[in-house]
């Protein structure tokens, strides 16, 4: 292979979907976490009725977010959709602040990626993101949800995975 393109490739820099190991570790925390949940006495009332399959269609939405396919847009409605599941909800701080933190352990107990570049990058994104569902979960179930763009989360500040200096050969 050339040099330019040995070059080109290592400068490539991964979606944090790539970075995490993209669907199946991602599956997995999402699942893991959601078979928590009726063990926690914080989140188990506001997740008593949630059909299996929405665990799903968190982890496609959480994917998209991060670089990874556009499932949740093409087969689930998208943003509007997931703000849409959180109408009505009355989600109390205390309980955005458990889903964040319960979240986070399962990463560390199924050993994602543990770097602080990837790591403030997901922080970052489930902070915004949980905030985001509690203000929407003190509107009324109808209130009217107009399209709005997925947002697409990257590596912030860091700009990408940590590169120990590699010397020219
Ligand atoms: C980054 C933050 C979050 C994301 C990306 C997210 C994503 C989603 C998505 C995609 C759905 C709909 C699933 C489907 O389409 O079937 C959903 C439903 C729901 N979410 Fe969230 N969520 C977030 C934060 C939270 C937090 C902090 C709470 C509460 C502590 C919460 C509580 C719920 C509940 C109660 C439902 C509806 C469950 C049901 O259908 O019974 N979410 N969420």
């Amino acid at each position: 292979m050339d040099r330019a393109k040995i070059s080109a490739m290592a400068s490539k820099v991964p979606t944090l979907y790539e970075w995490l190991g993209g669907a199946e570790p991602l599956n997995r925390l999402i699942d893991r976490f959601y078979e928590k949940v009726p063990s926690d006495p914080i989140l188990e009332p506001l997740f008593a009725q949630m059909p299996k399959e929405h665990f799903q269609h968190v982890a496609q939405f959480i994917a998209e977010v991060l670089g990874g396919p556009d499932d949740y847009s093409r087969l689930h409605g998208g943003h509007a959709a997931m703000i849409r599941h959180h109408l009505g909800r009355g989600i109390t701080e205390q309980q955005r602040h458990r889903w964040v933190g319960l979240l986070l352990e399962t990463a560390d107990e199924l050993e994602l990626p543990s770097d602080p570049e990837f790591r403030s990058a997901l922080v970052a994104y489930l902070e915004w993101g949980s905030r985001l569902a509690v203000i929407n979960s003190a509107l009324p179930a109808d209130t009217p949800v107009s399209d709005a763009p997925m947002p697409a989360w990257n590596w912030g500040v860091p700009g990408g995975p940590y590169q120990p200096d590699t010397p020219e050969s």
